[in-house]
């Protein structure tokens, strides 16, 4: 994977994608560690380019699937895409390999602008025109525990520091697993993408050889250039609804239709 991005501080360590957590003794660590390291044994047997009808991997996707090259966008996906991965015969060409690819070009990251004297604080703006269905970024971080992901929740909330772990949760066959992933400290250029209640892009859950999901961010619309890359923090996340205002953030995204508060994760 190549990445041409990176941090503006230096104290960051910036990654390509995600990363296991810090070591700990706990069963809860091991199970992460075991899944992070796993190789998906399911592959394809395709020569060269994977079809949509004869590719176990495509097949595996569940109907969401890349089309030349860009995700055919479905408001409702909730199921995970596999990407062809190292043990399939493919080529590297093959349409199903794109988030290992790496992300797009043309982001930068600038500070946003105020409101009412309050900020969303740094901010990925596109200098390119970025076509609906695009893969932009993944949202990498190291992969931590739910008990590591509550302490530094709670350690964020009581310093009054930006809040940067997000909680996927993947629901299948009555079961809900969850992936935690905080970019703080080590992170990529998808850590300075802001949350928005009209969002142009989306989260996505994508494996390729790992059982631990990449967390990929793909363009749901066509996006001008200049525009900032945004995504809905609520979409796949466990935002109950619950919370009272004194817990949630007010949300500064600008949108006509906005809720006024940003998602709040509860784990
Ligand atoms: C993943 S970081 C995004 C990058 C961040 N703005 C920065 O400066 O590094 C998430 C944090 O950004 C801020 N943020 C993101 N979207 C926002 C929004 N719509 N309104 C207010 N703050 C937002 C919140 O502080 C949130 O905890």
């Amino acid at each position: 994977m190549e990445d041409n991005y990176s941090h503006i501080e230096e104290s960051l360590i910036y990654i390509l994608e995600n990363i296991p957590g810090p070591i700990h003794t706990s069963n809860e660590y091991r199970t992460l560690l075991e899944n992070f390291e796993s190789q998906i044994t399911n592959h394809c047997n395709c020569d060269q380019i994977c079809t949509k009808s004869l590719c176990i991997c495509v097949m595996n996707s569940g109907g969401v699937c890349y089309i030349n090259g860009k995700l055919q966008y479905d408001t409702d996906i909730t199921h995970p895409v596999f990407e062809c991965n190292s043990l399939c015969p493919c080529s590297i060409d093959c349409g199903n390999r794109i988030v290992q690819k790496g992300p797009v070009e043309g982001l930068t990251i600038a500070r946003c602008v105020e409101t009412d004297k309050m900020s969303k604080g740094l901010g990925i703006f596109t200098s390119r025109a970025i076509s609906s269905g695009t893969f932009i970024c993944e949202y990498a971080g190291e992969v931590i525990t739910k008990s590591e992901a509550m302490k530094r929740h709670s350690e964020n909330k009581k310093y009054e520091r930006m809040n940067y772990i997000f909680c996927l949760n993947e629901h299948s066959n009555g079961n809900v697993t969850q992936t935690f992933i905080d970019p703080s400290q080590f992170g990529n250029i998808g850590r300075y993408i802001n949350h928005s209640c009209e969002p142009n892009c989306q989260i996505v859950p994508v494996r390729v050889d790992s059982l631990v999901p990449k967390l990929a961010i793909f363009a749901c619309e066509d996006i001008p250039p200049g525009a900032e890359i945004t995504f809905n923090y609520g979409a796949l996340s466990n935002d109950q609804g619950t919370a009272t205002e004194g817990e949630r953030k007010p949300c500064l995204c600008g949108a006509a239709l906005c809720s006024g508060w940003m998602p709040f994760q509860s784990y």
